[in-house]
């Protein structure tokens, strides 16, 4: 039995942006998916996830003649709660030139599904590792995050960046341009996170982001400012790599770009009314900044307050489920059990 966690990341800068070219800084924070991996004898996968839930569903069947019930879940509702494992376990078995290996996986996760933590990355990176780690072929970190992008490729429909896999799989802060990924020198940074308890869907909304920047200029230009923006936020930050703690002055920049970022996602219209009333009532507690992460349309925002006032505020705020401080993981995947 082999176990591997991951951790999920917070954009700091450039989601979507990112997917058209720009640069990106995502970071990792201390919320991780853990997948164990079992070879079984046969070729068969059996997937436990309990933290994925279906809202209802109705059987039919004989009764007592031995026939398999008819589960009415609809196909494309089964494959999007399975998209991801599967994946994982497609890139696992190529990457072991093991195409027959069977696993018992198992996934648990503190990541809220959806909402913009790259819960799916983590399960994807966990997940590659664990099943690459128990056929015995280990992958290196670059090959690892490689595979994990292909596999979010694939499921997003060739809209995907690598940011989310890359992040989960290094740690710390990385910076992401097309291909070109590498992590970054980056200060402890006082994250605090609101969730609204609900989710966007990543694919929808990145090609809604796709069909108004074809449309619009204005849309592409939007893209590209979100790119200088990013350009701005890396000099801040590799201005004060030497900073063990970052200065008043660097965070309340970093809070001006996030908020800028914020508009022009808005302005994409990836936002929602509880991001937006999570991002207001951050700012109005005195927040540096704050932002929607990820694909957006509902879940989560991410705020620069090394003061209590922003969570407290978020935990009274109509719409805001949960709101916790995210620590930046240092440490990408990691083994828990060879
Ligand atoms: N704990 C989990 N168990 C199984 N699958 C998961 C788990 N967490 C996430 N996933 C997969 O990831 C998908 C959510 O990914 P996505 O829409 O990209 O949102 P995000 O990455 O922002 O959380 C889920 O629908 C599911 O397929
Ligand atoms: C919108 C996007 O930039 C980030 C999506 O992040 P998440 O899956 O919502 O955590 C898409 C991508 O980079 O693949
Ligand atoms: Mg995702």
């Amino acid at each position: 039995m082999t176990v591997c966690e991951a951790p999920g990341k917070v954009y700091l800068f450039g989601e979507h942006a990112v997917v058209y070219g720009e640069p990106a800084v995502p970071a990792a924070i201390e919320r991780r998916a853990t997948v164990t991996a079992e070879p079984r004898s046969d070729d068969h996968v059996r997937v436990e996830a309990e933290d994925l839930s279906l809202n209802g569903f109705t059987v039919e069947y004989a009764g007592g003649t031995g026939d398999r019930p008819d589960v009415d879940v609809p196909a494309p509702l089964v494959e999007a709660a399975m998209g991801y494992v599967d994946a994982a376990v497609r890139q696992a078995r190529d990457a072991a030139d093991a195409p027959d290996a069977g696993f018992d996986i198992t996934v648990e996760s503190d990541i809220p599904l959806g909402a913009g933590l790259g819960s799916s990355a983590a399960v994807v990176v966990a997940g590659i590792d664990a099943a690459t780690r128990a056929l015995g072929e280990p992958l290196d970190r670059r090959e690892l995050a490689d595979r994990a992008y292909h596999a979010e490729y694939e499921v997003q429909d060739g809209q995907a960046s690598r940011a989310d896999t890359f992040c989960s799989t290094m740690g710390g802060a990385v910076r992401i341009e097309g291909d070109d990924c590498e992590p970054i020198e980056a200060p402890n940074l006082p994250f605090v996170v609101g969730f609204d308890g609900g989710a966007g869907d990543t694919g929808e909304l990145v090609a809604g982001v796709g069909e108004l920047r074809e449309e619009y200029g204005f849309a592409a230009d939007t893209v590209e400012s979100i790119g200088d923006v990013v350009r701005t936020g890396e000099k801040l930050l590799a201005d004060a790599v030497s900073e063990a703690d970052p200065s008043p002055e660097l965070l309340a920049e970093l809070g001006e770009l996030m908020d800028f970022n914020h508009g022009l996602l808005s302005a994409l219209g990836v936002s929602a009314r509880s991001l937006d009333a999570m991002v207001w009532a951050a700012r109005d507690a005195g927040a540096h900044g704050a932002k929607l992460t990820g694909a957006g349309g509902g879940g989560c925002i991410v705020a620069l307050d090394a003061s209590d006032a922003s969570e407290t505020a978020l935990s009274f705020t109509h719409g805001c489920e949960e709101a916790f401080r995210a620590e930046l993981a240092t440490e990408g995947v990691r083994v828990v059990e060879p």
